[in-house]
């Protein structure tokens, strides 16, 4: 298919900004680059032509995170690459290292079907998952899913509270499979978007679109089925779905904050297939657990902690992972700021800092206003579409701190800033745990609104 516009040269902007990319991005990654071309931006969306199929898989399935962070850096906002073919993008494009990357196949590609819909965290694999006696069955049961997808468990539901690694697991099993099953389908979906999509196919009179792309699949991924509550048309929709797949053998995994016969608003025959296959909970982990998911971030971010610090912050963070992380990464920012190591006095400093354990749980109102309080600025500021950089990294730092301090989602978050969708929050929570560690300007005003929102 021809791509129109393919033909024509990139705008210098868009051509400056695209090379600045590919300059940046992992070596591996650079020849496989020079094989496409920037058209043109759409709203937030980054068309990109590639140069034949095997580069677009590529693109899609190993490159995407990458490219979109970095896109997403450059052009400051969150941005999102579009991709198609288009054969031409090689012969008109010079490329400076016409080898091809040495493990592209062999000549002749030929075109091969991998319609992945994934967009996992390549963060969130079975290789960076610790497993402790709160989560061992889980992850035992998540592991025998991925290896035998619809043979063994079916449905697997994984419950349990916030925080403690249940769409890690999902996402595992979903880099597991694409990574051995070249030929298999997964989707992955939070709920939230789940109902969102049905509700978009229903307005727009594509449901048929709609479910063949959640029955299409082999391995179907769905977070926070409890979202589900409630929701009559989607709980109907998803039923069908569900025993479609079932009965092909196709496998379903789900995870929920509570276990099904305790989702009281949702419809019995549903609740009772979730009950189908295999249902395990995560409970919070033990110190020893706790030390050891430390230990492995630590390794992963190349960072050096003695076992003494990473021992405070576990024992001081006894339950929810993500601010076990949260606690790290704002030690590690520190350390950083004051071009020191790690030491016990340093964490002791940031943890008095960080919410006690007994505090009240925060919502993300409170956040919200001791947010806009802070920096002055409107709710409709924090809330609303202005890039001016100090609204925008305002609002960046409440998602942030929303993040840490809250068990809301990230599009239950993206909700509560003007309707933004989930990447839009993981980006400006990324954006700040980096930026901490840089700017002690920015350290300092993290630091003082998470006081002020722990007073509140
Ligand atoms: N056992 C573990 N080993 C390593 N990292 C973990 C483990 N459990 C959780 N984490 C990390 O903790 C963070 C929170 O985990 P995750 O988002 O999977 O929680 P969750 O149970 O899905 O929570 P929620 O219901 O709020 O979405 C993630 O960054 C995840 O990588």
């Amino acid at each position: 298919m021809k791509v129109g516009g393919v033909s024509e040269s990139p705008t210098p902007d868009l051509a400056n900004l695209w090379e600045e990319v590919i300059a940046t991005a992992e070596m591996s990654s650079r020849a496989w680059l020079r094989r496409t071309r920037p058209l043109e931006m759409h709203g937030s969306t980054l068309m990109l032509a590639v140069a034949d199929e095997t580069t677009r898989e590529r693109v899609e399935t190993r490159l995407r995170a990458q490219i979109e962070d970095r896109l997403s850096d450059a052009c400051g906002q969150p941005t999102h690459l579009a991709v198609m073919i288009n054969p031409d993008v090689v012969l008109e494009e010079p490329v400076e290292d016409p080898a091809p990357p040495a493990d592209l196949p062999p000549q002749p590609m030929l075109p091969r079907s991998k319609p992945q819909e994934v967009r996992l965290n390549p963060r969130y694999t079975f290789e960076s998952f610790v497993a402790g006696s709160s989560n061992r069955f889980a992850h035992a049961a998540a592991a025998a899913v991925a290896e035998t997808p619809g043979k063994s468990y079916n449905p697997l539901m994984i419950y349990g509270p916030s925080g403690l690694g249940k769409t890690h697991l999902l996402h595992a099993i979903g880099h597991y499979v694409s990574n051995y099953y070249e030929q298999l389908r997964v989707k992955y979906v939070s709920t939230e978007e789940l109902t969102n999509d049905f509700i978009n196919a229903i307005s727009s009179n594509r449901t048929a679109e709609f479910r063949s792309s959640y029955r299409d699949v082999d391995v179907l991924l769905v977070d926070d089925i409890q979202f589900l509550e409630s929701k009559i048309q989607t709980q109907e929709e998803f039923f069908h779905t569900f025993n479609t797949l079932h009965n092909a053998q196709k496998q379903i995994v789900m995870t929920s904050d509570r276990p099904p016969k305790l989702l009281e608003a949702l419809e019995p025959r549903l609740r009772s297939r979730f009950e189908w296959g295999l249902m395990t909970d995560i409970q919070p982990p033990d110190l020893e657990t706790r030390i050891a998911i430390l230990r492995k971030k630590v390794a992963s971010q190349r960072l050096t902690a003695g076992t003494q610090v990473l021992e405070l912050i576990a024992s001081r963070i006894p339950t929810n992972i993500r601010e076990l992380e949260g606690a790290l990464t704002r030690v590690a920012a520190l350390a950083s700021l004051n071009q020191q190591e790690m030491t016990v006095t340093l964490a002791e400093e940031v943890l008095n800092d960080l919410m006690p354990d007994d505090a009240a749980p925060v919502d993300a109102q409170t956040i919200m206003d001791a947010s806009a309080r802070y920096f002055g600025i409107t709710m409709d500021d924090l809330t609303g579409s202005s890039r001016v950089q100090t609204i925008a990294q305002a609002r960046q730092v409440a998602m942030y701190l929303c993040r840490e301090l809250t068990d809301l989602s990230l599009p239950k978050i993206g909700g509560k800033f003007g309707g933004r969708d989930h990447s839009t929050v993981l980006h400006a929570v990324r954006k700040i745990s980096e930026k901490i560690g840089e700017d002690r300007a920015l350290y300092n005003q993290v630091t003082e609104l998470t006081n002020q929102i722990k007073q509140s």
